[in-house]
Formats: C-alpha cells, structure tokens, sequence
C-alpha cells in the first residue's frame, strides 16, 4: 500500500486535480491520499493557507472578512466548476465552514491561526473526496482524528502525540475504497485544531505512512526530481536520482523546500521509502530517498542547500576554554527568554550562536546582550542579522577530505568572505556561514567547484 501525498502545487487548479486523479487511478496501490490546500496558480498568486491567513488576521483585527472570504471561496468553486458540479452541495457547505471560523471562541491567536489556516487543507479534502465521489471513484473524506492522529504542543507547531502510532496501527481500511485525508491540521486530546509548522502536509503524509504501515511514501510536486541545488539560483541543474534519509534531513533543513525537514522522521523510524515524484510529469521516476546504509556514494557531493533565515551572535572572550559553565549560562540566558539555538561552533577564545531569525525581536536582542554583558562579560559581542547557511551534504563527504579545500579554494578565489565553516559529527556536511548578500555567488560557486 502506498501513502501518496500531493502538494498545494498539485492542486492549484481544476486542471491540476484531473491529474492528480489520474495519478491516483493508474496504480491501485494508491489508497490513502493526503492532500495540501491549494496553492499558487502562477508566479505571484497567493496560495490559499496565506488567504485564510488573511482572513485571520482580519478577524483580529476586527475588519470587514466579506471579500476574504469570496476569494478564499472562489479556489475551491474554480475547481468545482472544472469537473462540472454546478449544482452541488459542497460548495454551499464550504462557504458555511467559511462563515462559522470567525463566530468560535478560540483559547488564544495561535488556537485561532490554526484552525483559520488548516481549513485550506480540510475544506479541499472535503471537496476532492466529493469531486471523486460524483465521477464514480469509490473514496471518502477522513479526518486525521478518525485515522488516530492525535497532536499536542503548540497550535502551529503541533507535535504528534506518541499514542496515535499504536491507534493508526489498529486502524481498518477498506481496500476498496480511497482515504482522502488533509494534510498539515490536526486534532490535540481536547479537539482543538493544530497545524504542523509551514509546509507541514508532508508531514501528515510520513506520520500515515508509518502508522498505516505503507511499503512507499510518494511525495508529488511540481518538479522531475530533487536538484542538487535550488534550481532558482543554478539553471538546469543535476537531478538527484536516490539520497539517504540523512542526507535529506540535512538539505531540507538548510532550504531544500521541496520537501519539510521534519517529514523525513516518521518514515527513518519505519524504513519506508520516499519518492518524490512530478504530477507534471508522473512517469518520470523522481528522487527516491531511502535507508542511509542503502546507498553505495559515486559523488562525493549530493547536495547544497541554502537558506538565509538565520542570525549569529558573535562572543569572544580569551580563555572562554577553562572556564567551567561558561556555555551553560549563555544557555541559560537564552532559555530565560524561551530562544532555541540552531549551531553553536566555537574556538578556544569565541564561539558563534547560530539562531533562527524569525525569533529575535529587537527587544529580545537587547535583553541577551545586556544579561550577556552582566553575567559572562564578553571582550566582544556582536550580533550579525543578515546570516546565510550553506549546507554542502553527501555521503561520500566521509572518504573525501579533498572536497572542502576545493570549495574554501574556490571561494576565496571568487572574494567571498567565509566567517564559519563547522564539520557535521556524522561527517556527510559542511555548513558554511556566509553573509546573505553573498550567498547566491557562493552556491554558484561551491556547485561549480563540486560537479
Ligand atoms: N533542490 C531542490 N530541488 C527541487 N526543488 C527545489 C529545490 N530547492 C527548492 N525547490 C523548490 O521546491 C518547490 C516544490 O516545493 P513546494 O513549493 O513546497 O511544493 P508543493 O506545492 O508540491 O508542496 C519547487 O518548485 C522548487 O522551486
Ligand atoms: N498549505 C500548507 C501546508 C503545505 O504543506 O503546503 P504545500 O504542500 O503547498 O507546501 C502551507 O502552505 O504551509
């Protein structure tokens, strides 16, 4: 049985869904089908999940929702109208689950974020297991709860609760008949709505593939394979026919958007495949990612991943070495003002804190420092906002010391200034910091040096 999992890409248009079930009717595998909200029609439209974000924040802000909500409706009737359902019932129900959003008590913003933005992703479950329905495919809609999926933590960063595996395992599936399920909103203990974190369709799509015990998790999008650099930034660049798990989480962590870095954990836990796979293009073979001990590396290379969502702070102090709890008061600093660190490489008198930008206001930032100054009394603390990540990953890496000094050679010779460079322990990546005004030469650069 195969968990197949079609992206906002996919289901953009009426066009776009006849494909997907075109997809879904040419392997009978196929069974339990997650699907994401709509997504972008063409370069500079505004998917779904970002109208009803909209439709939120309106709601805070107590405006008029009535447009909002005729062009949140218009996506789905657009693909209704496709498939010739003038007269139906769903597109009445839609608008009814529109209108209800705003008129719920929500326990705080985030309970109310949640619920606006994964009714992109319910309310198109809803509307493809009819559309299937009334072409005579046998198939219905099931709500993650249904399935066991039960999540916890916080509302837009939901966690699966480790319980739903055994409850998804007890579940009974009629082979007959196609699950339709959506992706990214789920269900905590109280039968409040939660989201995974952006992109998190993926997510749901693993956690199923797990749960239900699949033999394939296929991931469909709107790209032939897995590019061994973000094809924005390279023109044509070399697909990647199969990568490990590891080398997967790596890349997709440092910016591969193509698939969420968090998915790929449900699926190590319980060897099952991915593949990545073209709606566009279904017959292409795609990019399969399996178990890290499955692959025998002809490159040293398999990726660069890049992404710029990063800042650093800089802190030097000399003989920050011998002094015991050094770290653990930084550490302690950060926690007080509930900020996580992503990387900390350090040296014997500096170390650099690598953080997640979207977490540091200009308040929070001048808090750490100031208890920074007080507690540690740093020689030099410098925060750096426009920091870039490059993540050069591969299982091959391992028996070829050679690579990094091609691209620290090929960097310095294209004047790039290199503030970090930090080994992974699992050996298979390279994270270079690089300023973001640099850092589309820089991947240019690296990927010239290592294909
Ligand atoms: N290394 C890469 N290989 C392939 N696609 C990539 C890569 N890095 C970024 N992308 C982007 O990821 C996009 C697909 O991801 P996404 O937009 O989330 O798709 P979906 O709508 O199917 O969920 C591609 O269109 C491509 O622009
Ligand atoms: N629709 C959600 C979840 C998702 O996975 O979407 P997509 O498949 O379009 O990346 C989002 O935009 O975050």
């Amino acid at each position: 049985m195969k968990v197949v999992k079609f992206g906002g890409s996919s289901l953009a248009t009426g066009e776009q869904v006849q494909k997907v079930f075109n997809i879904i009717q040419a392997d009978e595998d196929r069974k339990v089908i997650v699907v994401s909200a709509p997504g972008k029609r063409f370069s500079g439209d505004i998917k779904v999940t970002d109208l009803l974000k909209t439709y939120a924040d309106q709601t805070i802000a107590g405006d008029d929702t009535t447009n909002i909500v005729l062009t949140i409706l218009d996506r789905y009737q657009a693909i209704a109208d496709f498939f010739g359902l003038k007269e139906n019932k769903i597109i009445p129900q839609i608008k009814q689950t529109l209108l209800q959003l705003n008129r719920v008590h929500y326990p705080s913003f985030d309970h109310l974020y949640a619920a606006f933005m994964g009714h992109g992703e319910l309310l198109n479950a809803q509307l493809i297991a009819y559309i299937l329905q009334e072409i005579g495919q046998p198939a219905g809609f099931i709500s993650p709860t249904d399935l066991g999926m039960i999540v916890a933590g916080s509302p837009r960063a939901a966690r699966l609760d480790a319980a739903s595996y055994e409850r998804m395992h007890n579940f009974q599936y009629n082979p007959d008949k196609l699950l339709i399920v959506p992706g990214f909103i789920a269900y905590t203990n109280d039968g409040y709505a939660a989201t995974f974190s952006r992109g998190g369709s993926d997510i749901t799509g693993a956690i199923l593939a797990r749960g239900l015990q699949a033999d394939l998790y296929e991931n469909f999008t709107d790209v032939s394979a897995i590019y061994a650099v973000n094809p924005s930034i390279v023109p044509h660049p070399k697909s990647i026919e199969k990568m490990t798990y590891r080398e997967m989480r790596e890349l997709s962590y440092a910016g591969f958007a193509v698939f969420h870095d968090e998915a790929i954990i449900p699926v190590i836990e319980a060897n099952i495949p991915i593949n990545v796979k073209n709606t566009n293009d279904p017959t292409a073979p795609g990019t399969l990612i399996v178990p890290n001990q499955a692959i025998t590396p002809t490159y040293p290379v398999t990726g660069i991943a890049n992404d710029d969502r990063f800042a650093a702070l800089y802190l030097h102090r000399y003989l920050l070495n011998r002094e015991v709890g050094f770290t653990l008061k930084i550490l302690q600093i950060l926690a007080s003002y509930n900020v996580s660190y992503e990387h900390m490489p350090s040296g014997i008198d500096d170390m650099t804190i690598i953080f997640d930008k979207s977490q540091l206001t200009p308040t929070i930032k001048a808090h750490i420092s100031h208890d920074l100054y007080q507690t540690i009394a740093p020689d030099e603390l410098e925060w750096l906002d426009d920091y870039a990540i490059i993540m050069i990953v591969g299982e091959g890496m391992q028996r070829n010391i050679s690579t990094l000094n091609k691209i620290t050679d090929a960097l310095a010779q294209a004047n790039i200034n290199l503030p970090m460079v930090n080994q992974g322990a699992s050996q298979i990546s390279t994270m270079l910091g690089v300023p973001v005004d640099q850092m589309n030469e820089a991947v240019k650069v690296i990927y010239e040096a290592v294909f």
